[in-house]
């Protein structure tokens, strides 16, 4: 697509939306032609961004991407509203559950879709080394620590989880320990233990930019996509 993709930021007025919005305004290649965030907009127009509160996504123009990092509540509107208007979604909203899991793969049949738990390319790469040293440490213990800042809502971390299924797929089970303190952006630590020794895989992200970069080339990319549920691995590495 030569054209801007058009986004709306959904979760506009949060940590990440505003960091998206923030970048997303130093792209040639995007253009957000929507805000949404939970609450009624203190300003309709924001750095030449209309603004809307959810309750009047109605009215958003049309778009070619929702990038969404909200919470796990506002997800279902958000990926109804992209298959009614037929654009993408990038999604890096966590905790959801399995119906809202399933329901990705659904809309999946009708727009391209991708969810993920964390858009760095160091976890991108983390998951394949997880999955390699589980399937070479056969008995090994498997713990997975993660450390967010005290505004998080979710625990175990989405990451956590990924990177858990990665272990389980390379033949261990995880057990998970969350710490919340001051202002983590997200650290993540892979502990394999065996009798005498022990291996630890850490990534630890120090600015959130990193994931509203990351989201940001993701909806890039996915914008004139066919349908579909796609992972970061499709379009990153
Ligand atoms: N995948 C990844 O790489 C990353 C994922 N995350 C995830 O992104 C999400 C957002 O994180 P963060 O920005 O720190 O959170 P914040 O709490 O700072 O922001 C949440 C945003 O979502 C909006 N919101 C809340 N509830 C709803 C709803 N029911 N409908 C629509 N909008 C809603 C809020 O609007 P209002 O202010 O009006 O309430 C706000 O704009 C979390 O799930 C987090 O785990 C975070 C970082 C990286
Ligand atoms: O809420 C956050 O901040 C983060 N959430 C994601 C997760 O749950 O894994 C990704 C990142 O660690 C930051």
């Amino acid at each position: 697509m030569n054209e801007p993709a058009r986004i709306l930021i959904h979760g506009a007025s949060g940590r990440m939306g505003q960091a998206l919005l923030r970048l997303a305004a130093g792209r040639d290649d995007l253009r957000v032609v929507a805000a949404v965030s939970r609450s009624k907009p203190t300003q309709r127009v924001i750095d030449g961004v209309p603004q809307f509160a959810v309750a009047e996504a109605h009215g958003v123009p049309a778009f070619d991407v929702a990038v969404d990092f909200s919470l796990p509540d506002g997800f279902e509107a958000v990926l109804a509203m992209c298959q009614e208007r037929g654009a993408g979604l990038v999604s890096g909203t966590t905790g959801l559950d399995e119906r809202q899991q399933r329901a990705i793969d659904l809309a999946g049949e009708r727009v391209p879709v991708l969810w993920a738990a964390n858009f760095s390319l160091g976890v991108a790469v983390l998951g394949d080394l997880v999955q390699r040293a589980a399937a070479a440490l056969h008995g090994w213990d498997c713990d997975i620590v993660e450390s967010h800042h005290v505004h998080k809502k979710d625990a175990p971390s989405g990451t956590a989880l990924a990177l858990g299924s990665r272990a389980e797929q390379g033949g261990l089970r995880p057990r998970y320990a969350s710490l919340r303190a001051g202002d983590i952006v997200g650290e993540h630590t892979v502990q394999l233990t065996g009798p005498g020794e022990r291996l630890e895989l850490v990534h630890r992200a120090t600015d959130r930019d990193v994931f509203a970069r990351g989201a940001l080339l993701a909806a890039k990319r996915l914008a004139g996509r066919p349908p579909g549920r796609y992972r970061v691995a499709d379009l990153f590495l």
